[in-house]
């Protein structure tokens, strides 16, 4: 997620039984008004069949239509068909799972609260006395190009490297393809971006939301958007929640094994003037279950700023947004707390 920072006091272990743990420590209590509903209703979202995508042009402009709908209502949808072979995705959440499971001290290493550092671990949001936590660990890691930042990341476990890294190179491939179709479906071609996009960042937030005695009191993650171009989320279990911005309620992302999910992020809401917006979501926990979610975060390069397409630009609808860069968006997190306070979105918003 866009904002975090370390700090060394979540409790760990696999289960709150093995923590001791049958009450949260207060300071992760969250406002009565935040608090998750223990049974959210299931959010009807689109679910997108890639097959045949590339291969039928009538074919692909269904689809295409599908993904620019599904943008425009909900900033989210869900993808089927969409060519990572099941044991792909096993292999990456299982070496998650055994990174998350080895001895704190091993995971340490990684530990930082630089948010410039291509790889680096943490715990929770900004350390504060005053400030709550939230119940997750995460490793984050550049992946793209995957030589240039795999030796950087964890040796153990030993699978690690190769089971992240081959779902890593499947799932920007996809990454790219599903650009296309979102610039297609906003009538400026499936090239516009593709040159950029191939010379783009890749970031993953590797998630690991483990058991909590109270999850009505508590989030995994903080309501937010992504700041990437879009992202691509594959989950272990059930637990994302997305906000529907027609009446305002959180719904939970259904579980369809094998899908993957899709979330607007706020380089597209830019770079399409507003006509599709980044999805608003957080994580939830489990009382018994350990969770896991690999985000993959697909944006330009560190120093190239989206701008709003020029196309999509007219008297009816003035240019809505500043352009901004990967960079941009990590010295505003270094500053501030996407707890509270506003999103890195709202500042590049053009107020008139
Ligand atoms: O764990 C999830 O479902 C959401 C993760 C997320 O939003 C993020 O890493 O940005
Ligand atoms: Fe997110």
């Amino acid at each position: 997620m866009e904002g975090d920072e370390t700090s060394s006091s979540f409790p760990m272990g696999d289960t709150a039984q093995e923590r001791g743990l049958s009450q949260v420590p207060e300071c992760y209590v969250i406002p009565t008004s935040h608090r998750p509903s223990l049974n959210p209703e299931t959010a009807d979202v689109p679910v997108i069949d890639l097959v045949g995508f590339q291969d039928s042009s009538s074919r692909r402009s269904i689809t295409v239509d599908d993904i620019g709908n599904a943008c425009r209502r909900y900033g989210f949808f869900q993808i089927t068909n969409h060519g990572i072979d099941q044991f792909v995705l096993d292999g990456a959440l299982s070496s998650a799972f055994d990174f998350f499971r080895l001895p704190t001290e091993e995971k340490s290493k990684f530990m930082s609260n630089d948010v410039h550092k291509p790889v680096r671990y943490g715990t929770s949001l900004k350390d504060g006395v005053d400030k709550i936590q939230f119940w997750r660990v995460f490793l984050k890691h550049y992946a793209y190009p995957l030589e240039d930042w795999v030796m950087s990341w964890p040796e153990n476990p030993p699978a690690y490297r190769e089971h992240m890294g081959r779902y890593a190179v499947e799932v920007r491939k996809l990454a790219l393809e599903i650009m296309g179709a979102i610039t297609e479906s906003l009538g400026i071609g499936a090239k516009y971006l593709s040159n950029k996009m191939e010379e783009g960042m890749q970031v993953m937030a590797v998630n690991c939301y483990p058991p909590c005695p109270q999850p009505g009191l508590v989030l995994g993650l903080p309501s937010h958007s992504d700041y990437s171009c879009f992202t691509i989320l594959l989950q272990s279990t059930t637990g994302l929640e997305i906000l529907d911005t027609e009446d305002g309620k959180w719904r939970a992302a259904p579980e369809l094994k094998g899908t993957l999910q899709v979330h607007v992020g706020d380089h597209v809401e830019v770079l399409s003037n507003g006509r599709y917006k980044s999805v608003v979501h957080r994580a939830t926990l489990h009382k018994e279950r350990t969770r896991i979610s690999i985000a993959s975060l697909h944006s330009l390069g560190m120093d190239e700023k989206m701008e709003t397409a020029e196309e999509l630009v007219d008297e009816e609808h003035p240019k809505g947004y500043k352009e901004s860069s990967f960079r941009d968006f990590l010295n505003f997190l270094a500053k501030n707390d996407i707890a509270e306070g506003k999103g890195f979105i709202e500042t590049l918003r053009i107020q008139y």
